[in-house]
Parts: C-alpha cells; structure tokens; sequence
C-alpha cells in the first residue's frame, strides 16, 4: 500500500487541532506569519502545540533564523516550512541551529520552469512543497496548480502538493500527480482558520478509499547518486 504524508494547515483552534490528529492526520500546519489571517504569535501557540499526537509544521515567511529558532523552541513545533524567498544558505544555517527539526522549502509555482530552482535545495533541506503563486497572498489562497502541466516536471526530493485542494478535487489531482505528501488549508475551512471537520473526515476517507495509507512522518529523503554510482 503506497503512503501519502496528509498536512492541513492554518490551524488555530486546540479544540480542532486534537480532532483533527485524532481522525489520522500525518501532520498540522500554524501560520507564525504574522499580518496573515490564521496567523498564531508564539504566546498563542505555546502550551498546546507542543503536546499534539502529530508532526507540528511551523509556517514561517522570510524570517530571521534566529527569530525561527526561538519560535520552535518556546511552541514545541517539530518541523518548519519555510514559505518565502529563503536561501539555500538560510535552510543551510536553520539545520544547524535546529538539528533534528525537518526543514520543508515551499515554492510558490508561476510556470513550469521554476521548477528548475528546486535542485538547489537538495542538501538543505528535507522536504519541498508547491504552492499555487498568488500576487498578493503568500499562502492559504485556494489557488491551484495546473497539475497537469506539473506533471511533466521532476523533482529532486520528495515533494508535497498544495494549493486549492479539498475533498472534491483530490481525487483529480492524485490522478494527475503523484505527490508524496499533499497540503490543505482554505480548501477544509468554514472560514480562515475555522476547519471543518467533516472536510477533513470526506478528505481522509476519500484518500483511503483508493488505497493510499496515511503516513506518519515526512517521506525519506531519496538519496543523491554519489559520483561514482
Ligand atoms: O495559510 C496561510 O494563511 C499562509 C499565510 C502565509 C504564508 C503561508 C500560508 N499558508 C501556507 C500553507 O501551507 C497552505 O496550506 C498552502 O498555502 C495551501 O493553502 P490552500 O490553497 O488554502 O489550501
């Protein structure tokens, strides 16, 4: 049975937090961007956070590795998504000041093309993620890829789809793409950062009807040919 790592984002609720790990989520996404409507300050996200059963994916744009560093350490977040302009070096410089904490590089995805500026993540961090692009909003749109134009790309680490998705277009996205790990946030809302429960459950079970498991962790990170393989 094949895996797919299953992340909704743009949690703010304890309440919706622990229901939503609760029905078999891989993991849940906190917005720590602030001026963005489901943005969570670390007072907000500390003391709840770190004690969910899942991954807890910190989403940070642009910001300092230091300011990141101090986050995760007073929230109990265990991974971070960087969703901005974030260098290689910066995703360099996070994994030594946060070993252990997987990094997961957001591309916000205009053309085919700007695939091409994956390759240059491949040493720094684990995990990519696509994202619909949106000129005014960094993330949380409801905007999709053209998945069928994605799926003449490659990538060069394991990769989670986002974007507009929600229980009504899974199922024509996985058969377009195949993704290991897919991201949902607007798409399983009553309204920003208010999750509706039976969307995520329509979700889950619509994923498991066609035979996927739902991972617990992020996908392995496949290895590089070494020079001589
Ligand atoms: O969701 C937000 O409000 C947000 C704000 C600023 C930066 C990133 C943000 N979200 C990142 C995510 O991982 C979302 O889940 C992703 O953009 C997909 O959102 P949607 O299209 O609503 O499913």
């Amino acid at each position: 049975m094949s895996q797919l790592f299953v992340k909704i984002c743009g949690i703010t609720r304890p309440d919706q937090a622990e229901a939503i790990a609760a029905l078999g989520v891989s993991a849940l996404g906190f917005i720590a961007v602030p001026n963005t409507p489901r943005y969570l300050s670390p007072s907000a996200m500390a003391g709840w956070v770190g004690s969910l059963p899942v991954l807890k994916v910190g989403v940070f744009l642009d910001q300092d590795p230091h300011t990141i560093t101090t986050w995760v350490e007073a929230t109990g977040i265990t991974a971070v998504q960087l969703h901005g302009q974030e260098s290689p070096e910066d995703c360099h410089r996070l994994g030594e000041l946060l070993p252990g904490i997987p990094r997961i590089k957001a591309l916000r995805i205009r053309h085919l093309a700007d695939l091409a500026l994956a390759s240059a993540y491949t040493g720094c961090v684990e995990t990519l993620l696509l994202d619909a692009y949106h000129p005014q909003q960094a993330g949380g749109t409801g905007q999709t890829l053209n998945w069928s134009e994605l799926a003449q790309g490659s990538l060069p680490l394991p990769w989670i789809l986002a974007g507009g998705l929600n229980p009504d277009n899974i199922g024509q996205a996985l058969s377009q793409v195949t993704p290991n790990g897919i991201d949902l946030s607007s798409g399983v809302e009553v309204k920003p950062g208010d999750k509706d429960l039976g969307k995520v459950q329509a979700l889950l079970q619509h994923i498991r009807s066609q035979g996927w498991e739902i991972a617990t962790a992020l996908p392995p990170r496949i290895p590089l040919p070494t020079a001589t393989s």
